[in-house]
């Protein structure tokens, strides 16, 4: 980049002055939607964020955090933090792991790489493998990609093939699980009937197996591997749609946390434990909750549990998930090249950054912010700071999380005057709107809102700036809805309750005493979204954002 004149000097604002304190406030999962009894934010006392919206109209808007604006393949698709966080941090918007694999299977170039070539040759002698999320959700996996990569491989060879399933219900409706496994289990039956070994071999709910992240509880993924790999689990069925469905029928079974189980055969036997020569793909496209099962199938040195027997397989990911610890290091698409981020561009210009949030969201103002990439930029001009999150719950059963915790670290660093931006995440809306539990979503929100005013509190007391945003909707929207926006009943005509994130925009405001007098939104950016933000937090920080950033929202009224 040198030869184009590149530099990573970001120019002086021309009248936003530098120094003051920026602090950075991601609430997760907090969108903006019509008051109703199952809009948990409006029901909540949220007097801090309600006065934000209130109480200055130039400094309070609503930006998109979902669909083409994010880099997902369509606007039918719900934000989620990954790509919310990626264009937070980015300022710019790129195709995201979602679109990047559609790509690829529609053209066919998944089947070209070095990925694919890798895998294929266990395809004679071996057995394929394919791990991960079972539903169309569309924000870790998406079912028709399976659909079409075990069309593709079977086609190109995979005698034998293997699925090893996790339920989803917090992407998509609870429940869901039996209607994908039909599906599935369908497609592989017609597999059969072309002469390919193909079978469900394992599975279990995506929150209690598998699906863990930033090592929050690695026995999440060790019942996981127990399963998928020794073939091993407290439950064995003769089929996935048994499985399911038996276990379901538990009292307060859920989709997210269905136990681990594996398909046996007639004499008792696993069908499909991961062998060597065999090969593997994790299907998700998205990062955090296939890092740690990345590490597992990769790692020669490993100690986060005992492995009992490591396989010499072919592994690949979807994608690769991790830019920095370039894991996996095979995978069939290359993930977006999200580079020259903000967090990078402002620690080089000086700014001295501090992030923090509990370990269910610390990699998101960590990892994802800075372009899906692990560690510091600069260990001299930054410090993260993970608080750990309660691990064996759900987040209905303490809906208050580490919201205070994270508050307290980020007023102690306002106030220590060591650093220039200070940036958290506030999981309560998000983690607790999962669950489904409305009670507990009220409770969420009441508490991230008292954990905004204590950062606004120190904003004022350092003369600083704020803005407080969010990655995309959850907890202001908790009931699935027909086209008219009415609520859906289910079967016994109760609500049918959304654990997912919605499409809604989400709001963006700016205050603090070292705020320009002249600051205020402009309004002739059409349909901002998430990703002109990183060019506003450059301004106020003092600098202007590279030109081909996404535009800020920000202007300066003369005066
Ligand atoms: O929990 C997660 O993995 C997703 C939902 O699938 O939520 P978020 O994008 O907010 O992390
Ligand atoms: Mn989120
Ligand atoms: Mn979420």
């Amino acid at each position: 980049m040198a030869s184009s004149g590149f530099s990573w000097t970001l120019p002086d604002h021309p009248k936003l002055p530098k120094g003051k304190p920026v602090a950075v406030v991601v609430l997760d999962g907090w969108g903006e939607a019509n008051a109703d009894q199952y809009n948990c934010i409006h029901v909540a006392q949220t007097p801090v964020m309600d006065s934000l919206k209130n109480g200055a109209p130039e400094k309070w808007r609503l930006v998109k955090a979902h669909g083409t604006a994010v880099g997902l393949p369509s606007d039918d698709d719900m934000g989620n933090s990954e790509v919310g966080h990626n264009a937070l941090g980015a300022g710019r918007i790129f195709a995201q792991g979602a679109k990047l694999v559609d790509r690829a299977l529609a053209s066919g170039k998944i089947y070209e790489g070095d990925g694919f070539n890798y895998i294929k040759e266990s395809f004679e002698n071996g057995t394929l493998h394919l791990i991960g999320l079972l539903s169309d959700g569309g924000v870790h996996s998406r079912l028709d990609q399976l659909q079409l990569l075990l069309k593709g491989a079977s086609e190109r060879g995979a005698k034998r093939i293997r699925v090893h399933i996790l339920t989803d219900g917090r992407d998509v409706l609870d429940g869901s699980s039996v209607g994908f496994v039909e599906t599935l289990e369908s497609d592989l039956s017609q597999l059969r009937e072309k002469g390919i070994d193909a079978q469900i071999a394992s599975g279990g709910g995506r929150m209690y197996v598998t699906m863990d992240r930033y090592e929050n509880d690695w026995d999440v993924v060790k019942r996981g591997w127990d399963a998928q790999v020794l073939g091993e689990a407290p439950h064995k069925f003769k089929s996935a749609l048994e499985a399911v469905k038996t276990l379901r029928a538990e009292p307060n079974a859920n989709d997210q946390y269905l136990p681990p189980f594996v398909i046996v055969d007639d004499s008792g036997k696993a069908v499909g434990p991961v062998l060597d020569g065999d090969a593997v793909v994790t299907i998700n496209f998205r990062a955090d909750r296939m890092v740690m099962l990345a590490k597992a199938l990769e790692y020669a040195d490993f100690d986060k549990f005992d492995r009992v027997r490591v396989p010499k397989i072919r592994y690949v990911g979807m994608l690769q998930y991790d830019g920095e610890l370039k894991l996996p290091s095979r995978y069939l698409v290359s993930p977006p090249e999200i580079e020259r981020t903000s967090g990078e561009y402002l620690v080089k210009n000086g700014i001295r950054t501090f992030a923090c949030s509990e370990t269910v969201k610390f990699g998101h103002v960590t990892f994802f912010w800075n372009g899906n990439r692990s560690g510091y930029l600069d260990e001299t001009k930054e410090e993260y700071v993970e608080i750990p999150s309660d691990s064996g719950i759900t987040f209905n059963v303490a809906p208050k999380m580490k919201a205070l915790e994270i508050a307290e670290k980020a007023r102690d660093a306002l106030l220590s005057g060591k650093f220039d931006q200070v940036r958290v995440n506030l999981p309560n809306g998000d983690m607790v709107g999962h669950t489904g539990d409305i009670e507990a979503t009220v409770v969420a929100c009441k508490a991230a809102d008292e954990a905004v005013k204590i950062i606004l509190d120190a904003v004022e007391q350092v003369g600083g700036i704020y803005l407080v945003t969010a990655d995309h909707g959850n907890a202001e929207d908790m009931v699935k809805r027909n086209k008219a926006g009415k609520p859906l009943l289910d079967k016994s005509g109760g609500i049918q309750i959304l654990t997912s994130h919605t499409l809604l925009p989400v709001p963006v405001a700016i205050g603090g005493p070292g705020l320009h007098p002249g600051v205020k939104f402009r309004n002739d950016i059409q349909t901002p979204g998430l990703a002109n933000v990183a060019a506003t937090v450059m301004n106020l920080h003092g600098f202007e954002a590279p030109a081909d950033y996404e535009p800020t929202l920000i202007e300066v009224a003369h005066n």
